[in-house]
């Protein structure tokens, strides 16, 4: 309980049955405080509540509407009506009213009751929905830990009080729930789909089913899909005959709109159709994964659902070993690009190595939005149902691309060639970050686009136009720039023609010209032509070299440490990091180099070594981008100074990394200057401490990584985003020998 509010002298559950007995039951058990009331029409179930010890003492509504400072209404929805009409007026004799909620499952329904007999919502009563139930009732199958983790919707009005609404708010969280707020319309459009549909369908699919076997001998073979689907049509009959009456209209819509997939199943069941009965099952399988997951909360999931946030804290000890041998996850760039271009070939395409990281998830859910059908992922394997250059079907919303800068601008480049809308959006890191890099091209390409304030996201793309070629001499070294024109390219009339100042990342043109599609390459020159096609093929992305990075540093800054890195992509145009370090002293060494499906692939040795500081060449700076905040890391560990200049670009990244890394190292003891377009880092010892990730995944990783070498343990908070580009992050630092333990708590 928030410690502003004080727990009430006497709290009444008014209707003692499943649902209100766990609350009396959950409420005495954690320690309330005060006396609990029992009130029910049933006689029985009292007696069996106070033999139970659920509550402390049965009471009439007289004594309940005198007594207790709190009251809760667990009674059937359609019965609040009645309850109401006899307590408001005990109520109105009291000097100051106590707080009343409810629990019903339907919301709209019970605010008319209410309005019906007090003539408008009351200010002390605050309309309240715990998203947990059981198939048992009766206050026998009362449970003090029914609403624990469980979601609590209050559906608060203008007027509703403040101190009301905290006193309802500190109940449900003494009972261990999380709450949510939303508008009573908004709540019962939700239920209806997400709870009242999926109750009526096992209702009626068990009725059905038994009406045609008079002797249930069908139920005899019954095996684990049938029970897990009809499980809920046990629930109590009177509740959900209330429940269907009180939200009728939303359950109809609901009802309306999964006749219409159902009739789609149908129609692909009856005409043979697998590639549409594989589309709906994919999608409906993968929708079933990520709905499992949600509620152990990843940044993403939660800033895009409006759910509260949890911070994830790393508590990283200082000391520990680097050794063994390790394959980190698939290169986030590259499976971007796997599932833009298989997504947009003919044929199917099969992916190996896919980061089943929410960056590259959140691309591939936005196709599947977009009509594409793709099997998995399932350990790192992808199939994907190519439909061609203009085969997307316009999404039913806007794409979520949640932490994901690549996704946003390679997706501007390719929707801006469609016949259809779109609109991209992102949470709250991404929607800061600037889009003008690519809108402004675009729109000298004929796109029409138009950004949020100050050039952020989101971007809303106007399909339907003709895009053009363009010659363009880009601004900042930037490989999104880049892969966003070629992309729109593909869909321009003519040649488009992009200058780099800088060589960047060419995966993308590498993986262009793997699916069929010429690209050239003249100096600083990437150009491609429209009207071309991409067939489908086999993909084998190799371990990211970005998420490799943290290991190599942490090798190199470990005495004893000696590790190896399988299968890493070692494309010329992502090794910024190895030359980087091998300048600085580090021992590093490529064994078995090869090539597979277009791209360089090694395992890396690394072992500890003695590091220097050393002025990083600016040509390495595009070629080491993601890697700097690492790369500070290994400075902090070198003999002397390391000057950064020309990385201006790190400030525009998932945070302004130069500032998020000097304060963490300064935090620390590390010595640094900051510049506008770098810093320079001296090396030398530094202690434990507390820093702040601005939930940026590579500084979150990175200060894991300096605990290696400091004196104390190092707490880094906000780090729910390293799913984005490295899931299993804690899993390797543990296998290696290091020393992170995670811990996640309600923000
Ligand atoms: O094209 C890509 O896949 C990427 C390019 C780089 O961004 P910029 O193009 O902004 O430099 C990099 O920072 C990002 O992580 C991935
Ligand atoms: C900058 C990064 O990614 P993005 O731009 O795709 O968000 C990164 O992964 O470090």
């Amino acid at each position: 309980m928030t410690s502003k509010v004080q727990a009430p002298r006497c709290t009444a559950v008014v209707g003692l049955g499943m649902i209100g007995g766990s609350i009396a039951a959950g409420l005495k058990q954690a320690g309330w405080g005060g006396e609990v009331l029992g009130c029910d029409l049933d006689p029985s179930e009292l007696a069996q509540g106070l033999a139970l010890g659920v509550i402390d003492r049965q009471a009439s509504l007289e004594t309940v509407a005198r007594d207790a400072d709190l009251i809760v209404l667990a009674v059937p929805v359609l019965s609040i009506h009645r309850v109401l009409e006899r307590l408001a007026p005990l109520l109105a004799k009291r000097q100051s009213p106590p707080v009343v909620t409810d629990v019903g499952s339907v919301k709209r329904r019970v605010r008319e009751a209410v309005v019906a007999v007090c003539g408008s919502m009351p200010g002390w009563l605050v309309l309240g929905h715990p998203i947990a139930g059981a198939e048992r009732s009766g206050v026998a199958a009362a449970n003090p830990a029914l609403y624990r983790q469980h979601r609590i919707i209050l559906t608060p009005e203008a007027d509703t009080s403040p101190e009301a609404l905290a006193l309802v708010r500190a109940m449900w969280q003494k009972l261990g729930g999380e709450l949510l707020e939303m508008s009573v319309e908004r709540h019962d459009e939700v239920l209806a789909r997400t709870s009242h549909l999926p109750h009526l369908l096992a209702f009626s699919l068990v009725d059905t089913l038994a009406l045609q076997d008079e002797r249930l001998e069908i139920f005899r073979y019954a095996a684990g899909g049938f029970r897990d689907f009809t499980r809920i049509a046990g629930s109590d009959p009177v509740m959900w005959r209330d429940i269907f009456i009180g939200n009728r209209d939303a359950v109809l819509h609901a009802l309306d709109e999964f006749e219409a997939g159902v009739a789609r199943l149908r129609h692909a069941v009856e005409a043979g159709d697998g590639e549409e009965m594989l589309g709906i099952f994919t999608r409906a399988n993968h929708a079933r994964h990520y709905f499992q997951t949600l509620l152990n909360q990843s940044s993403y999931q939660a800033s895009y659902h409006h759910m509260e946030q949890r911070n994830v804290r790393y508590r990283a000890a200082a000391g520990g070993r680097v050794e063994g041998r390790i394959r980190v996850p698939g290169d986030k760039s590259m499976s971007h690009r796997s599932i833009m271009l298989g997504a947009l070939a003919e044929g199917e395409t099969s992916v190996e190595g896919f980061l089943e990281g929410e960056d590259s998830l959140a691309t591939l859910q936005a196709f599947r939005d977009m009509g594409v059908v793709i099997e998995g992922p399932e350990q790192g394997r992808v199939r994907i149902h190519g439909v061609g250059l203009h085969g997307l079907r316009k999404p039913a919303g806007p794409l979520y691309l949640g932490n994901s800068g690549t996704g946003m601008r390679l997706f501007s480049g390719l929707l801006a060639g469609q016949a259809f809308d779109t609109e991209l959006t992102g949470d709250a890191s991404l929607s800061k970050r600037p889009m003008n890099r690519v809108a402004d091209p675009l729109r000298l390409m004929g796109a029409v686009i138009e950004t949020g304030d100050g050039g952020r996201p989101p971007l809303r793309i106007k399909g339907g136009q003709r895009l053009h070629g363009v010659d363009y001499d880009m601004p900042m070294a930037s490989a999104q720039v880049k892969s966003c024109l070629l992309l729109a390219g593909m869909y321009a009339e003519g040649e488009t023609r992009v200058r780099e100042p800088a060589p960047t990342r060419d995966h993308t043109e590498r993986m262009l010209q793997g699916f069929g599609y010429p690209v050239s390459r003249e100096g600083a020159v990437a150009s491609i032509r429209g009207g071309g096609r991409l067939s489908g093929g086999k993909i084998d992305v190799p371990a990211d070299i970005s998420s490799a990075a943290f290991f190599l540093v942490a090798a190199s800054i470990t005495p004893g440490a000696d590790l190896v890195l399988e299968h890493v992509g070692i494309n010329p145009t992502r090794i910024g990091v190895i030359n980087i370090l091998r300048e600085m002293g580090a021992d590093i060494t490529l064994l078995d180099e090869r090539e597979v499906g277009g791209e360089p692939v090694a395992d890396i040795h690394v072992r500890h070594a003695e590091l220097h500081g050393i002025d990083i060449p600016q040509d390495q700076v595009p070629l080491a981008i993601d890697e700097f905040p690492v790369l500070f890391v290994a400075a902090a560990n070198a003999q002397g100074t390391t000057r950064l200049r020309g990385a201006e670009e790190l400030r525009v990244k998932e945070s302004d990394r130069i500032q998020a890394m000097a304060d963490g190292l300064t935090a620390l003891g590390v010595v640094n200057r900051v510049l506008e377009d770098g810093i320079d880092v001296v090396g030398g010892p530094y202690g434990g401490g507390s820093v702040d990730s601005l939930g940026d995944h590579r500084i979150a990783m990175a200060f894991t990584v300096a605990a290696l070498r400091a004196t104390g343990d190092i707490v880094i908070d906000d780090c729910a985003n390293v799913a984005t580009s490295f899931p299993n992050f804690e899993a390797l630092t543990k296998q290696v020998g290091m020393r992170l333990q995670v811990e996640v708590e309600r923000a």
